[in-house]
């Protein structure tokens, strides 16, 4: 269980049995500091995953036996969580009242907000849904930062902003008016209401723009995770386009280095808002992307060739001098390292 420190700071993490927010919890639990934790263990993806990350953020090692009822589940997990520095949530960013009373019964000083719908190609089948969370959701987590003086806020946005911008590397000050699916401009959208609630209402704003994150503990259904499963269970991948589509994956140790960083600087300075790429600058192709996870899983893919899918941008590549002067952030995953490292956590699960 949790180590017993002094507590710091109390931050309030919305997504934090997700992949990035259990790594961040574990992080800042780690630091000292107390941690709330908002889940609404959306059904996106297995809520077994979400516990087993839950779990690992708080450091409980133990077998849990579940009941495969979601609802006897989650009540058993948040028995088994609650400490006087851990507290989660079983709630949806959607419902006002419900976050309501937990803003009522915490002195929160920041809020690291990474609850979302995410996937760029779903997001085309459900765009009211996507609307509904990422962008009603995240207004409701400012109007009641607004009404309790919640002054820092810390906002994950994508790469996904820039669109099929032609320019590379991405800097913070590229235009990001063509977004290409409704996700892309669900993280667009929280970015500009966010400056609207940092020039109102003066709530300090750090909007992060993650770039495709890897790493263990990855969502299964981005490409790393999904082809690593597929492979080693000798299955089809779903290969979209010809091999040419490049992302700038970034490694979570260095997405949670870039956080943490943000969180430092966030609490140093006021009157801020800030757009911050967090990537590697490194660019990566779907054909070397699969090629090292083969290396790795010493085993060869079955492709299964499928056009390039709408939504999904040709290439991203991010220019990281800002996140570097500004926060002293410091990526230093290189995409071989970081897939050995992911697929030996994925041997070992
Ligand atoms: C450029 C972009 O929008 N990036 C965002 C997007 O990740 P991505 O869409 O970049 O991540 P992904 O892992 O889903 O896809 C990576 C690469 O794999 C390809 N692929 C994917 C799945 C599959 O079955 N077969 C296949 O070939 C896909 O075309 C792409 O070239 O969404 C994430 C959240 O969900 C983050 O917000 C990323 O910043």
């Amino acid at each position: 269980m949790l180590l017993q420190k002094k507590s710091q700071m109390n931050y309030l993490v919305t997504g934090g049995s997700g992949f990035i927010g259990s790594h961040l919890i574990e992080q800042l639990l780690q630091n000292g500091h107390s941690v709330i934790n908002i889940d609404n263990f959306d059904d996106f993806y297995s809520y077994h995953i979400k516990i087993k990350n839950t779990l690992e953020s708080i450091q409980h090692f133990s077998e849990f036996d579940f009941t495969n009822k979601k609802e006897d589940d989650i009540q058993k997990l948040i028995s088994i969580s609650q400490s006087g520095y851990y507290k989660l949530y079983y709630q949806d960013i959607r419902d006002k009242k419900g976050l309501e009373s937990i803003f009522k019964n915490h002195t929160i000083d920041l809020v690291i907000h990474l609850a979302a719908l995410a996937g760029v190609r779903p997001s085309i089948e459900r765009p009211l849904e996507y609307e509904e969370v990422n962008i009603r959701g995240t207004m409701n987590l400012w109007e009641l930062c607004k009404d309790f003086g919640i002054k820092k806020f810390i906002c994950a946005s994508s790469s996904s902003v820039y669109g099929n911008s032609k320019k590379s590397p991405f800097t913070e000050t590229d235009n990001v008016d063509t977004p290409i699916s409704p996700y892309a401009a669900t993280k667009k959208c929280g970015e500009v209401l966010g400056h609207v609630y940092h020039d109102l209402h003066h709530i300090d704003m750090v909007q992060l723009r993650f770039f495709t994150v890897y790493g263990p503990r990855q969502r299964p259904d981005l490409a790393i995770h999904k082809f690593t499963q597929l492979i080693s269970e000798d299955k089809e991948i779903p290969f979209y386009g010809d091999g040419t589509t490049a992302r700038d994956y970034t490694y979570i140790d260095d997405i949670i280095d870039g956080i943490t960083k943000s969180i430092h600087y966030i609490e140093s300075n006021h009157n801020v808002y800030e757009i911050i790429n967090l990537g590697e600058n490194q660019v990566i192709n779907l054909n070397e992307m699969l090629s090292t996870i083969e290396s790795n899983l010493g085993k060869t893919a079955i492709k299964k060739n499928l056009p390039m899918q709408p939504g999904d941008v040709q290439k991203t590549n991010a220019d990281i001098t800002k996140a570097k002067a500004l926060i002293g952030y410091k990526p230093d995953t290189n995409f071989q390292n970081g897939i050995k490292k992911f697929v030996e956590w994925f041997l070992r699960k």
